[in-house]
């Protein structure tokens, strides 16, 4: 592939993949080598099996690195009811302990869901290439990292050789400039572009996120953002490391000390793609333009500002998006053109790696303090790491949450999945500050909304939709910013 622009220029996407490439033939896809594999006990068991069937070790058990997250159950968190769940944590520990790996299991206070205990533990660093069997391993690109999820014989291959064979996808320029709106967040900004642009929009790229919206971010909002990348179907994406990046990372327990971390930064900074560089396709997005949004359907693409009315089938459409929005009108129980602050909700969920770390929690017990969830909701708050939920108790934000009558579990992938305890009944609805709406991601016939922590806070509160910039109180500095919203 042959991009325009001068050859000596290259992006961040070139430059990541370009110094990993160990085997490089034409037409072929490229050997790459990986620096850091995460591993969690769903996509890893026959990865192991088959390792042990070949007789063969692990290559680099030290840039490995397990954890347990989605299977455990986020109260009574050691007794794992669920015989397949029991299983599978059972295997990983010992699969762990056989091939040398270590593993943050349930009994450590670093246990996590992967996503967030990778950054929390300064793992996941600019410049390295990192896989997980999981699709979600978009997130950790928001440290300037190559890093995608993998399927279950790559994680055995990668297990074996620390390499992977990869076809380099073509490269999308997102650029987000200006300032966000009162109340509208990372997690808004990346629905507002699923629902804007579809779920296939990055099918083939890898997205490089850029502009003064994403450079004023926090690592906490570049993560979400990252995050849901996937969902608009990119193989990854990644924001360029800097100032912020560095000062996130530095002190973290794994991360480089002292003047090696200096060193580091160094050479991190010139990550960033040169002035000239140019990409496959870009995107201009005005941050100005983006509301709170929540999704009505089955899947992320459709979506609406807190304002909207909810389709009904048009005729006029093509047969196959008159059959997807009937189907999905079906499956959510709308009959079409109900607004979104109409909509009722039994069950909000906060946590998943999308919206689980320490700031997503600050935020939604602002909109929380001092009330009370309404009587028809069960509302539940979980951390996405056992350190998560030990710095948010710090700062008493389980005691809001409590005192509202929201639950506080420990940590785990919990209800952004139906694959624990954690689970939606059948045709109830919930607020999820979680990334999937498809149909059952939940539990069998549940209904999903997708939104904000601060949303699902309002909603938590409300009983329905609710316009969160009416409810959240306003810090300080933003009085005079935001003043007449
Ligand atoms: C279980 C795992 C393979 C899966 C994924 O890869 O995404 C899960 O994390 C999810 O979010 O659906
Ligand atoms: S929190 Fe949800 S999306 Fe994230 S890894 Fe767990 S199951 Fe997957």
């Amino acid at each position: 592939m042959c991009r325009e622009g001068s050859f000596l220029s290259k992006t961040i996407i070139d430059k990541l993949w370009d110094s990993h490439v160990v085997v490089k033939e034409d037409n072929k896809p490229d050997l790459l080598y990986i620096d850091l594999h995460l591993i969690h006990e769903v996509t890893s068991p026959q990865a192991f099996a088959g390792l042990r069937e070949k007789n063969r070790k692990v290559r680099r058990p030290d840039l490995c690195f397990a954890t347990m997250d989605h299977n455990i159950p986020t109260v009574d968190r050691f007794n794992i009811k669920d015989v397949t769940s029991r299983l599978q944590v059972q295997t990983l520990e010992k699969n762990c302990e056989e091939f040398g790996i270590q593993l943050e299991g349930l009994h450590s206070d670093q246990q996590g869901i992967v996503h967030v205990i990778g950054p929390e533990l300064g793992l996941t660093l600019p410049g390295k290439t990192i896989v997980c069997g999981d699709s979600h391993t978009s997130t950790h690109g928001a440290f300037g990292a190559l890093a995608f999820g993998i399927g279950t014989s790559e994680v055995e291959h990668v297990l074996a050789t620390q390499t992977l064979w990869q076809h380099k996808p073509k490269q999308m320029n997102v650029r987000i400039e200006g300032d966000l709106g009162f109340g509208v967040t990372a997690k808004d900004v990346i629905l507002w572009f699923i629902a804007k642009y579809g779920t296939n929009i990055g099918t083939g790229y890898i997205i490089e996120f850029s502009g003064s919206t994403v450079a004023g971010f926090t690592m906490e909002e570049r993560m979400t953002l990252c995050n849901m990348s996937i969902e608009a179907g990119a193989k990854a994406s990644v924001i360029a490391p800097d100032e912020t990046t560095f000062h996130y990372i530095s002190g973290k327990r794994y991360a480089p000390k002292q003047q090696e971390f200096q060193k580091k930064c160094e050479s991190w900074r010139n990550l960033a793609t040169d002035p000239d560089a140019t990409f496959d396709k870009t995107i201009e997005i005005n941050a100005a333009e983006i509301e709170p949004m929540v999704t009505w359907g089955t899947n992320p693409s459709m979506c609406l500002p807190i304002s909207g009315q909810i389709p009904a089938e048009d005729p006029s459409s093509s047969n196959e998006e008159r059959h997807s929005v009937r189907n999905a009108l079906s499956y959510m129980g709308f009959k079409g053109n109900e607004k979104i602050e109409n909509i009722n909700v039994q069950h909000v969920f906060i946590g998943s790696c999308t919206n689980s770390r320490l700031s997503d929690l600050v935020e939604a017990s602002r909109v929380v303090e001092g009330s009370k969830v309404h009587p028809g909701v069960r509302a539940i708050v979980v951390p996405g790491s056992q350190s998560v939920k030990q710095e948010a108790e710090k700062l008493g934000l389980h005691q809001i949450f409590l005192d509202a009558g929201f639950e506080w579990r420990d940590s785990g992938c919990s209800m952004c999945l139906g694959m624990n305890d954690d689970i939606v009944p059948e045709g109830e609805r919930c607020a999820s500050t979680s990334n999937r709406n498809f149909a059952g991601r939940q539990g069998k016939g549940a209904r999903t909304h997708l939104v904000s922590p601060i949303m699902a806070a309002a909603a938590a509160l409300h009983g329905k939709f609710t316009d969160v910039r009416s409810v959240l109180p306003k810090r300080e500095e933003e009085v005079e910013r935001y003043a007449g919203v």
